[in-house]
């Protein structure tokens, strides 16, 4: 298929290189925002409803906002590929977007003639593409200012769109709306100061009118929030902060961090959000913060109507090891714990601890903790010290068990699919002045080989599989060697589960043992991102799309970045 390549890069050849004031990354933005165009006309107007949105989940042919459906379930009722014809999965194209930069992202798929893909990554390129060529529509570019702080990348992690728009975040801590068909600017908010070290990496989430964000850079003091935007002009609706002053002591709250930095899942019955929330802050010295550091770490719901707090659990107490709890949460309606004999509307995610958690939609009580993903070490059960020359090892490290990377729920076999980090990490715990904009963690992590336990088993990596009403790890699969998995899942309703590596492996699981049924070598392009699919009636196939290329913290691979899209047949 011939797609005109140069399109696709024409965003980053836009761009010109700068060094972020931390010396991190290498930002490319230009000075003012651009978009191109080109053939714009073949994208069909019409709205995207929310009638549409509401049944994304369960329309095959779509795939509408970053989980797929509100309840983040990453899960197609898409069923041309099985578990018998999977090994026969074609590339159908394999477009390089040239942005030489994190690509982290999972695309939006609006059904139509032609199907339209809106697909994003760092630093702020959003493109329109046709799903059946893969040509690209039109481009857009943010300016990104060059003094933004951002602690893991110029990550960008996907758009949403509503009606005849498309939004994205920016890295400076604000969302931009785009007209869908022309690419063209119609507003721009900024939801807080990025000087003082706020930024914004996730897909936003847009019900009903309104449009759900949130905050990043919790590894800079800032104070987590959480607002509503009106999805037409950008105004603001609401505005949250994460932690409540009355139960944090003295000044402590003003650099509380608390950020929720992954997509919100909407529950359409209750009108609430339930929120991933990240570390406390200094991320360390949690001798600055004394008291369990509440709402850090843990699952935030709030009303999406008023942004009042409703409940909130939390995983790691006076947390001083990062264990961020990022990783979006997915809804199960009607789930049965028969051992209890009760059912119940559940939120269920993994933190970073490595455990997965299932908790009661309504009050937030947990119900069930899962058997650990990945080994254990130390956790909770070190005293950290602040005075020099003292450390400790703990496992999982900061980057987890789960990041940020999201999960699937496959309702064929009933499992949660979670790619979880094996590794172990030794702290440091120091004191630290606050200073605005520049990072305050209060200590460092090393990720020394010696650190490593005696038991430890030589994998990065797990994927696993859990039953989310006992939390039985029904399989495990240990990644081989020195590579691992730094990206989401997406499951099928034909009991197919998908994941890729950073050694460039995509894979295809049988969903009910852990088998592997296939895999696609990209040539050792790492796979940081997670895929998605959708049945397109013009052509009659179905596909499945996964961006390739480095990404976030890990800052390792090549920036090789494509967006693959994978095809097969009725
Ligand atoms: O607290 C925050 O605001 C925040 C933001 C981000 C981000 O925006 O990517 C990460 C983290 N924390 C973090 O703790 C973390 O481990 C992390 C990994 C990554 C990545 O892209 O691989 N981002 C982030």
């Amino acid at each position: 298929m011939s797609i005109d390549q140069d399109r696709a890069v024409q965003a980053a050849q836009d761009t010109v290189v700068r060094e972020t004031d931390n010396g991190y990354r290498v930002l490319g933005s230009p000075d003012e925002s651009v978009t191109h165009q080109h053939d714009t006309d073949r994208i069909p107007r019409f709205d995207v409803t929310q009638e549409m949105l509401s049944n994304s989940g369960q329309n095959p042919e779509a795939w509408l906002m970053y989980g797929g459906n509100y309840e983040q379930h990453r899960y197609t009722t898409a069923d041309v590929i099985t578990k018998d014809n999977v090994d026969q999965l074609e590339v159908e194209y394999d477009l390089r977007v040239g942005a030489g930069s994190s690509m982290e992202g999972s695309p939006v798929i609006v059904p139509g003639e032609p199907t339209i893909m809106y697909q994003s990554n760092g630093p702020n390129h959003i493109k329109a593409l046709d799903t059946t060529t893969g040509d690209v529509l039109w481009s857009y570019t943010y300016a990104v200012p060059s003094d933004v702080v951002l602690c893991c990348d110029d990550n960008n992690r996907g758009p949403a769109v509503y009606e005849d728009k498309v939004f994205m975040t920016t890295l400076d801590s604000g969302v931009v709306a785009l007209d869908r068909y022309t690419g063209e600017e119609v507003w721009y908010a900024s939801t807080a100061d990025h000087e003082r070290g706020y930024s914004a990496t996730w897909a936003p989430i847009v019900y009903d009118g309104t449009l759900f964000t949130g905050s990043a850079g919790g590894e800079y003091g800032v104070r987590g929030f959480h607002t509503a935007l009106d999805a037409e002009t950008g105004e603001e609706k609401w505005f949250t902060r994460t932690c409540p002053e009355e139960e944090w002591v003295g000044d402590s709250i003003n650099q509380a961090a608390g950020t929720n930095w992954m997509t919100a899942t909407y529950d359409e019955e209750r009108d609430v959000l339930y929120m991933p929330v990240g570390n406390p802050g200094p991320d360390f010295d949690g001798s600055v913060r004394p008291g369990p550091n509440r709402n850090t770490c843990g699952t935030m719901c709030i009303d999406a109507e008023t942004g009042e707090r409703l409940w909130f659990h939390q995983e790691s107490p006076h947390d001083v090891w990062d264990y961020d709890s990022a990783s979006p949460r997915m809804l199960i309606r009607d789930l049965e714990f028969d051992h209890r004999d009760e059912v119940r509307d559940t939120v269920v995610d993994a933190g970073k601890t490595g455990w997965v958690y299932s908790v009661d939609a309504e009050t937030g009580q947990l119900i069930t903790r899962s058997d650990p993903g990945v080994q254990q070490l130390n956790m909770f059960s070190m005293i950290p010290h602040i005075d020099d020359g003292r450390r400790g090892t703990f496992m999982p490290g900061g980057m987890g068990g789960c990041d940020w990377h999201p999960a699937t729920y496959c309702e064929e076999t009933g499992l949660v699919y979670y790619k979880m980090h094996n590794n172990a990490q030794e702290a440091w715990w120091r004191f630290e002045e606050f200073e605005e904009g520049r990072k305050y963690w209060g200590g460092i992590l090393e990720d020394e080989t010696e650190a490593m336990p005696d038991d430890y088993n030589g994998h990065i990596s797990s994927i696993s599989a859990f039953d989310p009403a006992t939390g039985k790890r029904m399989w495990r699969d240990w990644i081989d060697g020195d590579t691992y998995i730094w990206g989401g899942t997406m499951s099928t309703t034909t009991g197919l589960m998908f994941a890729g590596t950073q050694n460039g492996q995509f894979i295809a699981y049988d969903g009910e043992t852990g088998d592997h049924l296939w895999e696609f070598d990209t040539g050792e392009a790492p796979i940081s991102s997670s895929p998605v699919s959708w049945y397109d009636p013009n052509t009659e196939k179905q596909y499945i799309a996964v961006q390739l290329g480095g990404s976030g913290w890990l800052r390792r691979g090549k920036r090789d970045d494509r967006l693959v899209v994978f095809s097969m047949a009725e």
